[in-house]
């Protein structure tokens, strides 16, 4: 193994007060602003290990240097105070989902360690990280490492690689349908169980392994899901070979996210009652059974989730867009963007964050009532059918999450109604992209907040998309084919029935011609 200078800069200078451990050569200070590498060196007598092994040969050969200790503990969130400082806290390694006064809970990190490194610091290390295979920074996740579970041993990750999704510049849809030149859309969809769930899960089954491994009672990983948070744990679960289960609403979620868990071998349970039935009995059984809770009510989600707003600032090359637009269902996903951007800001990467803004469905509105009542009145509701299934929920966990992340982002919350959000999918799907309706909600709220000038022409707007289109088919079919009650479906690009003779084919093709040339 390469020697390494131990020898930080004045303002990384460690303070004496601080616990040390032994560092890896990728977590080392550096003097200069050039990335550390993250790639161990091998013996050359050993040339086929394997990722998982190269950084366990990496980290065996490490030094002990003056690095202060990165961690992190459960803390009580409250809407008003957010994560508190009060003597209440609990170790990751505990079982804990609740506060005592039967508040959520927040992962804090001890930023005093993390501040010991300036922003440079940090914007070069994940920087240096993207693109390469070295386990486990291969992730966009893991990337961030220090900032999600700094304490978990590699060896002990599921990763799938997650994250470091597309950030796709939607040239066409901003020009032509909204006279936008700076519009973006982060595909969180485009990805390994093709929604944003992925991105907590690895944190959440990754922990899970590790409390395993620690003799904790763990048989199995548990969860309430509209579908996409069902996926991403039986996947997860699967590639580490822990028993998961999953309580799905009968009837409720598309085809293509009930085949995901039971391809992936979970024991799902198709229960006749919507989301929230589920969740409240996934939270009673977890509460008597050694099952562990994954939905996002468990902050441990939320640490990987918050690692996509650090990716958009540092797609943007560190510059911190306008705004950021989210569809919110549980509301655990608005939080997790929040606290990504405050704590590149708090840890000097950026000096700013974005405005946020919360989409949800007409149907399954409570946050959006809750907004415009000015935060007087939260009434959960009984969320009603809508296309964007993923959303429909009527008693948020993590509303007094979401209502933190707002009043503290200067944001907004707006509604789509069905025929808005199957519009704003079909024109952005006749633009290229092939996006869920989840996608279509979001796209709705910035059509509003264009047109009533809030969003400016030029404010740089990074809409997030959560799932991939492909899980949606039916919806696209039901609109394409001007199969839905009530709804002119006015964007339908149905195909066009021609019997096979070459005069059809071409009295057709004339017709379509003609009407593209002027
Ligand atoms: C595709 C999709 N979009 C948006 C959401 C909303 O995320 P959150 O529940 O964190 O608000 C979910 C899940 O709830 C989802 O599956
Ligand atoms: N859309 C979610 C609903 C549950 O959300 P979670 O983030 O609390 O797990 C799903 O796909 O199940």
């Amino acid at each position: 193994m390469a020697a390494f200078s131990l020898l930080p800069s004045a303002h990384i200078a460690p303070k004496p007060t601080l616990h040390f451990i032994k560092a890896s050569t990728s977590d080392l200070p550096k003097t200069s602003p050039s990335p550390p590498s993250t790639k161990p060196q091998l013996p050359s007598h050993k040339p086929h290990h394997n990722i998982r092994e190269e950084a366990r040969l990496h980290n065996a050969a490490t030094v002990t240097t003056n690095h202060p200790r990165f961690s992190a503990k459960y803390v009580p969130f409250t809407s008003i105070t957010g994560p508190s400082s009060s003597d209440e806290s609990y170790s990751l390694d505990e079982i804990v989902y609740r506060s005592q006064s039967g508040s959520l809970l927040d992962v804090q990190h001890d930023m005093s360690a993390l501040k010991h490194f300036d922003g440079a610091y940090w914007r070069n290390l994940f920087d240096s990280r993207v693109g390469k295979t070295t386990w486990p920074f291969g992730s966009g996740v893991w990337s961030k490492k220090e900032w999600v579970l700094p304490e978990i041993d590699d060896d002990d990750i599921i990763s799938a690689f997650e994250g470091n999704s597309n950030l796709f510049w939607a040239e066409r849809y901003g020009k032509d349908f909204l006279g936008m030149n700076d519009l973006w859309v982060k595909h969180c969809g485009i990805s390994h169980t093709g929604s944003f769930k992925d991105l907590g899960m690895t944190v959440l089954v990754s922990q899970v392994n590790r409390l395993r491994k620690m003799n904790k009672p763990v048989v199995g990983v548990g969860c309430a899901s509209t579908g996409d948070t069902s996926a991403a744990l039986s996947a997860y679960c699967a590639a580490a070979g822990i028993p998961s289960l999953v309580f799905l609403p009968a009837n409720r979620i598309s085809m293509a996210q009930l085949v995901q868990p039971i391809a992936n071998g979970a024991f799902v349970l198709s229960i006749d009652t919507d989301f929230d039935g589920c969740m409240q009995l996934i939270r009673e059984v977890t509460a008597e059974l050694p099952i562990y809770l994954a939905n996002s009510l468990n902050s441990l989600r939320l640490e990987g989730q918050k690692t996509a707003a650090i990716e958009i600032l540092q797609q943007f090359d560190w510059e911190v867009p306008d705004w950021v637009i989210v569809p919110g269902g549980n509301l655990g996903n608005i939080y997790a963007f929040y606290k990504g951007f405050s704590m590149c800001k708090e840890l000097g990467l950026v000096d700013k964050i974005p405005r946020l803004v919360c989409a949800q469905a007409a149907n399954a509105n409570p946050l959006y009532l809750y907004f415009k009542s000015g935060w007087k009145d939260f009434h959960p509701v009984k969320a009603k059918t809508t296309f964007a299934s993923a959303i429909q929920i009527g008693d948020p966990v993590s509303i007094d999450r979401a209502v933190y992340a707002l009043k503290n982002s200067n944001g907004i919350v707006e509604e789509a109604t069905e025929e808005e959000l199957m519009d704003a999918m079909a024109q952005a799907d006749s633009t290229g992209m092939f996006t869920c309706p989840h996608t279509g909600v979001a796209l709705t709220a910035l059509n509003k907040l264009r047109r009533s000038g809030v969003i400016g022409p030029t404010d740089r707007t990074v809409v997030v998309s959560t799932a991939h289109g492909l899980k949606f088919t039916h919806s696209k079919i039901d609109y394409h084919s001007k199969n839905i009650k009530d709804m002119a479906c006015r964007l339908a690009n149905p195909p066009v029935q021609v019997t096979a003779d070459f005069g059809s084919v071409m009295d057709v093709l004339k017709k379509y011609l003609l009407s593209k040339s002027h």
